[in-house]
């Protein structure tokens, strides 16, 4: 029996109290934001794309949250402990394009779909009920899949830490979010998303360079020497050792996680609703720091805690010396809490518990969002009642993020039961949740997918990888269980054949019954907001065919500089581009459909799309090609190449606090400034 870390008393005491905090923070800042900045979470355009109007800051903060699971915070220090410096790398490079791809996605919406609210309410627009249906089954299989597999992986962790029952830590994990997240909506939730990713990064920075400057450790020499003395051999890895890029299991490991998390961001509706909550000028540029910045997470951490576990593993300073860790505590993500422990004691270890909860929450109260806006909006007010008021319309999004929660914990039981880690769900979860994402893709690039198309591909796609991944399970391991089912291979080839398949079939089906899409139609989606009227929204004088037909037509230079750039920042709200009411679009003919942003504003979109197309293009061939595959070879780290890499991590790690909290609060500092004069005022008045 392995030496418990902490108490459950402090398993349970962050916790709870941690969930009470941040309820308490979240009521204080809905009222803030209703009282001091006329932003009201009672009103559903609000609630679910936050008025669309949310700055570059804060909207990278909320990303960058959103996307910083517990998996590279924690499990990527664990992975490295298993097979070495290649680990974090491959992990990176599987974070960072996904980000990006989202951004051309989102500026393409954007401009092809400004009023949506979700990415289904696309497919609906686009190809009517059955798809819609499909699609809504294939995101929220992608959510349950990959929030249930989080809470369940938090949970275990925190049972492996403190000894609290796995069950209470599902159940109550999750809790806190629910009502803080039912209270404050999107906009509430980039608040949190906010603060969770300062607390994170901080404590983050501090473990790395804590750790590394420990006298145990005594700095990256003393790191490179240790590791090398720990003679360790690794299967599959260049000489067995843990320096070297070419490493087998850590290259097919970010294959995998490569398709997963391109499904945890393109079948995730919260990363679309955070394109459409931001501003015009900041999606684009917000997804793409995140894209950088989020390298950082596996790199730094993953590198230095993995290896400095290897470093005194067999040390008196082992916490649990002169036990190793098993398979299953390495699998479960304790190498983080077992370095923390030994080398910086139970303050830190503590901390540790602090970020878990944080890393876990965040993500799980925008899943929350995205799946309560798939109920009220994609169910409820399509299927159900669509002449459901605003308000209605809201209190089935409170229901739905109660509901959410309830069925997620119930679902991590399930699993937890079922015996899943999260090393399974790494290698399950691309299979189930891949095959809808190049349909998605297609609907807003490809006007000849066809209705057919996009109801049969990914259904046939997620047949055939289920397929694959069974009969390679199967061949390869001899039997069908739930160790057979985490064969590295099976698990690649059925996410290839998940991911890829939907195309080819989307094409074949396509050109066999082909018909065109208008993409006129996209413009039919109404604002929720029906009584609030924005006088200031410039309507374009463009037909909307030529405004939503040419995405990246090339651009005259022209005036939105001085409306998004340089002018003041009342000139920059006015012209911000929330769209204007067009209810009574769903009505008229397609040539009387008018695009609601200005010529100036569609301009400015094209513009920002170009770039995000270039950056995702440079981001690929950096992150997945230049800089892995030339150190794939027979090469061991030499001690000052070794050093360098750790130096560049840690500054990267650096760069992430600039970009996603310095940034944030300067950014906002106008907001900020506001709502403590509003604050001031009123105490001073003794209210
Ligand atoms: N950020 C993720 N999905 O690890």
């Amino acid at each position: 029996m392995a030496k418990e870390l902490l108490s459950q008393a402090d398993g349970y005491g962050i916790i709870i109290g941690l969930s009470v905090v941040f309820c308490l923070i979240i009521l204080a800042a809905v009222r803030i934001q209703k009282r001091y900045l006329a932003e009201d979470s009672d009103q559903s355009e609000m609630f679910m794309v936050a008025n669309r109007s949310v700055g570059l800051g804060l909207t990278a903060s909320a990303v960058f949250s959103s996307w910083m699971w517990i998996n590279e915070s924690v499990f990527a220090a664990a992975y490295t402990y298993k097979w070495g410096v290649a680990l974090p790398i491959w992990w990176a490079a599987g974070l960072s394009f996904q980000i990006a791809l989202m951004a051309v996605l989102g500026i393409l919406a954007k401009m092809r779909v400004p009023n949506a609210h979700t990415s289904l309410e696309i497919i609906k627009i686009r190809y009517g009920k059955y798809a819609h249906v499909v699609f809504i089954v294939l995101n929220i299989i992608n959510n349950i899949f990959g929030c249930g597999s989080m809470i369940l992986a938090g949970s275990q962790l925190v049972t492996g830490m403190t000894g609290m029952h796995v069950v209470a830590a599902i159940i109550l994990i999750p809790a806190g979010v629910v009502i803080y997240t039912a209270v404050g909506g999107l906009k509430a939730t980039f608040l949190t998303d906010f603060l969770h990713t300062t607390i994170a990064l901080i404590l983050l920075a501090y473990f790395s360079i804590a750790v590394l400057t420990n006298e145990h450790i005594g700095g990256v020499h003393s790191l490179y020497e240790k590791v090398k003395a720990a003679n360790v051999n690794v299967p599959g890895n260049y000489e067995g050792s843990l320096l070297t890029m070419k490493s087998r299991s850590a290259v097919l490991f970010g294959v995998v996680l490569k398709f997963g998390n391109l499904a945890l961001v393109l079948m995730d509706t919260a990363f679309w609703q955070k394109t459409f909550a931001s501003e015009v000028k900041a999606t684009v540029p917000a997804y793409n720091l995140v894209s950088i910045v989020i390298l950082a997470i596996p790199w730094c951490t993953g590198t230095i805690i993995g290896l400095a576990a290897r470093a005194i593993e067999k040390t008196p300073i082992w916490w649990d010396y002169p036990n190793v860790l098993t398979l299953k505590q390495v699998n479960s993500g304790l190498v983080m809490p077992y370095v923390l422990r030994s080398l910086l004691g139970r303050g830190a270890t503590t901390g540790l518990l602090v970020l878990i909860f944080m890393a876990i929450t965040s993500t799980v109260s925008s899943s929350m969002i995205a799946v309560s806006s798939i109920i009220s909006l994609d169910g409820y007010r399509t299927y159900i009642n669509p002449r459901a008021s605003d308000r209605k319309t809201l209190q089935v999004s409170h229901l739905g993020v109660v509901f959410h929660g309830l069925f997620m914990a119930a679902f991590a039981v399930m699993l937890q039961y079922a015996g899943a880690t999260n090393n399974w769900s790494t290698y399950f979860r691309p299979i189930v949740a891949c095959p809808g994402i190049l349909p998605m893709i297609f609907t807003l690039f490809w006007s000849r997918q066809t209705k057919l198309a996009a109801i049969l591909s990914p259904l046939l796609g997620l047949v055939s990888g289920l397929v694959t991944w069974l009969s390679l399970s199967w061949y390869y391991g001899g039997a069908i269980n739930i160790t057979t089912t985490q064969t590295q291979l099976a698990g690649l080839y059925g996410a290839v054949v998940s991911f890829f398949s939907p195309a080819l079939y989307s094409a074949v089906i396509s050109l066999i019954w082909p018909s065109r899409f208008d993409w006129r139609e996209f413009l039919r989606i109404d604002l929720i907001e029906d009584e609030t009227s924005n006088d200031s929204s410039i309507k374009s004088k463009l037909s909307s065919s030529e405004a939503v037909n040419a995405p990246c037509a090339t651009l005259p230079s022209n005036n939105e500089k001085k409306l998004y750039s340089t002018g003041g920042e009342k000139q920059i709200r006015t012209a911000s581009p929330t769209p204007g009411i067009h209810k009574a679009q769903a009505k008229i003919s397609l040539d009387d459909v008018v695009h609601p942003f200005d010529e100036a504003t569609l301009l400015y979109i094209r513009r920002w799309l170009k770039i995000a197309i270039i950056f995702f293009v440079v981001n690929v061939i950096v992150t997945c090609i230049l800089w892995p595959l030339p150190l794939y070879r027979n090469y061991i780290f030499t001690k000052s190449f070794f050093t360098g890499w750790v130096i560049m991590a840690i500054l990267w790690q650096f760069g992430a606090i600039l970009a996603v909290v310095v940034y944030p609060l300067w950014d906002g500092r106008k907001d900020i400034s506001q709502a403590v004069r509003g604050i001031g005022s009123e105490l001073r008045r003794g209210k």
